[in-house]
């Protein structure tokens, strides 16, 4: 990057559950404003965020900081996609995939430290029915859960696990016909999830061989649950092992296609998206830039 780098820092100030820190004021004061002139944008609706960082992208600011959970990270990255201008991020929601996938630290200070000292690596992206997503997406479960959960006050982690233990037994499963590598099969689905990055967040690893660099789209499918099966799914995801689970099945690919004849729910970045019955998911190789860690390749 250029010194002094220009960047915009990206605020959503809905996200996360309430903290009395002032982001603005800590950037100001660990920033290295030897190396970055910086100014802060605030998001005053959902869907901003994808406005401000391509504005950014086209007056050729050389990163983008989103300073939100993965739902604001998606926003940000969307604007910033194929450009030459970073995203950088600090976490601030409760799951936080990408953050943590990139080894980005969870604490805020210790988070801007890391875009002082950092480098840019180009990363994959992928798109579910044209809605790109940088960390998972689904169909079923977890885009049903993301539908309760968009309408639920409450946020965070607590909110979210008392959310899925509710109603991970009242979710039932639908017939699919899938193709996945050229094989074209039928199947039911309670959840076929699609990774760019391993986690979920809050480490739970629904993809624990994905690598955002590979070109290659992982999926995870798990075709019915029941309580034995639940308890070591979550089990698995927790402990990096779901590729060699029994209870769900593992893919490498470039390209999905999913039909059914009844419409299921779908979610991107955990952003409940709408119902469908076809699905085209497919991966963006090396699409977008972004800062990690030094150390992070
Ligand atoms: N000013 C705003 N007012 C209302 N909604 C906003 C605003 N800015 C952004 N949003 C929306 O908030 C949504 C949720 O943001 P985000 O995922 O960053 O936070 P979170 O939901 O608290 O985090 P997590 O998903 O980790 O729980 C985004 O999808 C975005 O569309």
């Amino acid at each position: 990057m250029p010194m002094p780098a220009y960047v915009r820092f990206i605020i959503n100030p809905t996200s996360g559950t309430k903290s009395r820190i002032d982001v603005a004021d800590r950037i100001e004061q660990l920033l290295n404003h030897s190396k970055y002139k910086h100014e802060v944008v605030y998001t005053d609706y959902a869907g901003h965020a994808p406005k401000l960082a391509k504005e950014a992208a086209d007056k050729g600011y050389d990163m983008v900081v989103a300073v939100g959970g993965d739902g604001t990270v998606n926003e940000v990255a969307r604007g910033l996609l194929y450009s030459e201008t970073a995203l950088g991020v600090l976490p601030k929601g409760s799951g936080n995939g990408l953050a943590r996938h990139l080894k980005i630290p969870m604490g805020l200070d210790a988070a801007i430290k890391t875009l002082n000292n950092g480098h840019i690596i180009t990363i994959d992206s992928c798109s579910i029915n044209d809605h790109p997503f940088f960390t998972t997406a689904g169909i079923g479960f977890d885009a049903y859960i993301s539908s309760v959960f968009a309408g639920n006050k409450k946020r965070g982690l607590k909110t979210y696990v008392e959310l899925v233990m509710k109603e991970v037994m009242n979710y039932k499963h639908m017939p699919v016909k899938a193709k996945i590598n050229d094989n074209a099969f039928e199947t039911d689905c309670y959840v076929m999830a699609f990774a760019n990055a391993a986690q979920y967040g809050n480490n739970a690893y629904i993809a624990p061989l994905a690598d955002i660099e590979d070109g290659l789209l992982d999926v995870c499918l798990v075709r019915k649950l029941d309580l034995v099966k639940a308890l070591h799914l979550s089990y698995c995801m927790l402990t990096k092992q779901l590729a060699n689970a029994d209870s769900a099945e593992y893919f490498k690919t470039t390209h999905v296609k999913v039909n059914t004849d009844t419409p299921i729910m779908y979610h991107a970045d955990g952003e409940f998206i709408g119902e469908a019955t076809e699905f085209d998911v497919h991966i963006n190789p090396l699409s977008l830039r972004v800062l990690v860690p030094a150390g992070m390749d």
